[in-house]
């Protein structure tokens, strides 16, 4: 069993490897609590260790401050709401409280001598009135404050979380710890980090300034009464031994916990479930004739299972309420609200002459301390959220550093900016590569060499390794062993940035962006994404322009709307809305339609807009960016006439461009192709132009006349 924690790292634990973790049944799982705390990795859980452990993540919170400071009005809108804060949250209760204190001398001097100092009690009226009308101003420009600040913060953040994740490499961004990391500084509530530690921060701040001044003013008002000063702390201990009941009787999250289930009838029902509900289950569910024995497994586990069955978290909350032993710390805590009245009343018994607090002052004494205690309380809440919150300021700060797996190389590229018209190079010796997490070699000795200007088909079945050869030369991944040499130059050695603006490809799992079909267009050449005339030519050129001309909102189409449109209660039958197809979000999830199912697009519609974007880079550009054009399948979507319409452009419009195709199909293309390779099991089987692997009579001969005799 794992356990994952909101750290960097995954810690394994073995409850049977730990004798003193407390284990219990809560019907089918098994939970361990008490886990031991160097398991532990999350902190402020509940201790004071855990507390002072966050002095490390401090500097962290320097670093945001200093974020902060840079962002434009962010200190004056931050310090005008901290100083609103401490007006609001210290200052007024405390000015509040003393002319309540003020209020209980009046009342006490009518008992005792029956005069009133009408003055000092309009001045107490008055201030009390003030008090209150402050504070529902300050609390509103509080607010006021509060949207612009959090707003600005959110801004700054999201741009840090964003660049921190673009800049990634592939083979780092698909390693599941970092994007466990990634994970663990999105914000899901669309609050940013910042905004959270800037209140929790603020909060804590608050909490120690209104502390501080209650217990001035509280002082100030009883020094002349001992028996209620003694009668507030009294009352301060049992509120505080509360409120620690009150913990007791918590969460289990509170704790160190983990729970698991080994039930094999729970296992297998939640199996099934899964397998009917899933639609990517249903062809092999109806194929293989799975319906009876599904239903038949589910039923008979149902009836095993019986009560035990059930969400572990509704049944932990059930067995918590049950847990006798909470009851019984939460009742006696609870007992201890009436021993301060107790203690006074027999003390005043014990001495009658000596009662100078009045039965008012007890009830201030009363409601004073219950604010105070709550706060105390509230103090420490609010350091253990800032401890846990530093960490998460340090993780924002280190996504920000994660290294990237493919080093950057130096050397400019090309050198000489004019000889890339004439294409460029390549050449791969003895290339072997695995993808991350694999075992199994996507290419083993792989070897070529490519003169500038040549067209290369790479040909061989499904896994032989032709897209790898095309993701090696982008250096999406880089080689285990080998090299990979453009004009004579290995990739490693040049600048990351240099080398993929001179090589225009396009993947055979290429995407389209959830963006308006001109910018999916647009973006093949960034420098020119708004350059309408490209645009067009390069959707023309790929064949696309027939079918954008069609769609109502034209280039401006989009393939998938990134904003959601909001709606309630829409009359029946409803289709569009602001002029598109409603998104009914759970109907497409549950149908899992693709989104370009809702415009409409059809898969060779589709990949007619990647070849135009793919022509917005290499074809259409005036400036000869691009030396190198990586082809994965372009035509797997394409009709015959529309795949004989773009080879034919490609030839004719590539230049002296080096053009690398890869390809299940022995076309025209690869008639004159000046080198095509053949591969089988990750190597290269044969290689030269199709006259010499005709000669060689081999496997690529082979198939050859497969292909052909199709046709006759
Ligand atoms: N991201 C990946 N992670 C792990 N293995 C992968 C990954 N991509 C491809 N492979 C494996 O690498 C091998 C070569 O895959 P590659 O995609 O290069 O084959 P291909 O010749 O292009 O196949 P196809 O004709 O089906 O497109 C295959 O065995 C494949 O399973």
């Amino acid at each position: 069993m794992t356990i994952n924690h909101t750290s960097d790292e995954t810690c394994a634990f073995n409850p049977g490897d730990h004798s003193r973790v407390k284990h219990t049944k809560v019907g089918v799982w098994d939970l361990y609590e008490d886990i031991p705390r160097k398991l532990d990795h999350v902190p402020g859980a509940s201790s004071i260790e855990k507390i002072l452990e966050m002095k490390q993540d401090l500097p962290y919170l320097w670093r945001m401050l200093a974020d902060i400071a840079s962002i434009k009005s962010c200190w004056f809108l931050l310090g005008t709401y901290t100083f609103l804060c401490f007006l609001i949250d210290a200052i007024l209760p405390a000015v509040s409280l003393w002319f309540s204190g003020q209020m209980l001398i009046i009342v006490q001097t009518v008992v005792d001598t029956r005069a009133v100092d009408k003055s000092l009690l309009l001045r107490i009226v008055a201030g009390t009135m003030c008090c209150s009308v402050s504070q529902s101003l300050l609390s509103f420009w509080s607010h006021k404050i509060n949207v612009p600040l959090e707003q600005r913060l959110n801004q700054h953040f999201d741009q840090h979380l964003f660049r921190a994740r673009a800049r990634l490499d592939l083979p780092t961004y698909e390693d599941p710890v970092i994007q466990h990391q990634l994970a663990g500084v999105t914000p899901s509530n669309g609050r940013s980090i910042a905004v959270t530690t800037v209140y929790i921060t603020t909060g804590v701040m608050q909490a120690c300034l209104y502390v501080i001044g209650q217990f001035a003013v509280m002082f100030h008002v009883f020094r002349e009464q001992p028996d209620a000063l003694l009668l507030a702390l009294f009352m301060l201990a049992a509120l505080l031994m509360q409120q620690a009941g009150g913990r007791f009787g918590g969460v289990i999250t509170a704790r160190v916990w983990a729970a698991t289930t080994k039930n094999e009838d729970y296992l297998r029902k939640q199996g099934s479930k899964r397998i009917v509900y899933n639609s990517g289950h249903r062809k092999e569910m109806i194929a293989g004739n799975l319906v009876q024995y599904l239903v038949a497994q589910f039923v008979a586990a149902s009836k095993r299972l019986g009560e035990d069955e059930g969400d572990f978290a509704e049944l932990a909350s059930s067995w918590r309420n049950h847990r006798s032993n909470w009851h019984l710390v939460s009742t006696i805590m609870r007992s201890f609200d009436l021993l301060p009245q107790v203690l006074f009343i027999l003390n005043a018994a014990r001495l009658p002459a000596s009662i100078p607090v009045s039965i008012a002052s007890i009830r201030l004494i009363q409601q004073s301390l219950h604010t105070f205690a709550w706060e105390l309380h509230s103090i420490y809440d609010n350091i253990q959220g800032l401890s846990k919150q530093l960490t998460d300021v340090r993780k924002l700060y280190d996504v920000a550093e994660i290294p990237n797996r493919i080093q950057d190389g130096d050397k400019p590229f090309p050198e000489d900016t004019q000889k890339i018209a004439a294409g460029i190079s390549l050449e791969f010796i003895n290339v072997s590569f695995r993808y991350p997490g694999s075992d199994t070699y996507a290419l083993r000795g792989v070897s070529f060499k490519l003169l500038a200007g040549q067209l290369c088909i790479i040909v061989g079945s499904n896994g032989s390794g032709k897209s790898t050869i095309l993701k090696l030369i982008t250096r999406l991944y880089d080689p285990e062993e080998g090299e990979i040499l453009l004009d004579g130059r290995n990739i490693r050695t040049l600048r990351l940035y240099d080398l993929r603006q001179a090589i225009s490809v396009l993947f055979q799992d290429y995407t389209l962006f959830p963006l308006s079909i001109r910018d999916n267009i647009g973006l093949g050449d960034p420098e020119h994404a708004c350059d309408k005339e490209r645009i067009e030519r390069a959707a023309e050129l790929g064949g696309a322009s027939e079918f954008i001309a069609r769609l109502p909102e034209g280039l401006d189409t989009y393939l998938e709307r990134p904003v959601k449109d909001h709606y309630g209660d829409l009359p029946a039958g409803t289709h569009t809305l602001f002029g598109r197809r409603v998104d009914y979000n759970g109907l497409r999830g549950a149908g899992e339609m693709s989104s370009t199912a809702q415009i409409g697009l059809s898969g060779g519609q589709m990949q007619r807009l990647a070849v135009a974007r793919s022509f917005m880079r290499s074809i259409v550009s005036d400036e000869q960016k691009v030396g190198l054009l990586l082809f994965d399948e372009p035509s797997a979507s394409l009709d015959p006439t529309a795949e004989h319409d773009l080879f034919v452009r490609l030839r004719a419009l590539r230049g002296n461009k080096t053009m690398v195709f890869s390809s299940h199909r022995f076309g025209s293309l690869t008639r004159h192709a000046d080198m095509i390779l053949y591969m089988s099991n990750s190597a290269i089987l044969e290689s030269g132009n199709h006259e010499q692997l005709l000669a060689r009579d081999g496997e690529y001969a082979r198939l050859w006349k497969l292909q052909a005799q199709a046709f006759l």
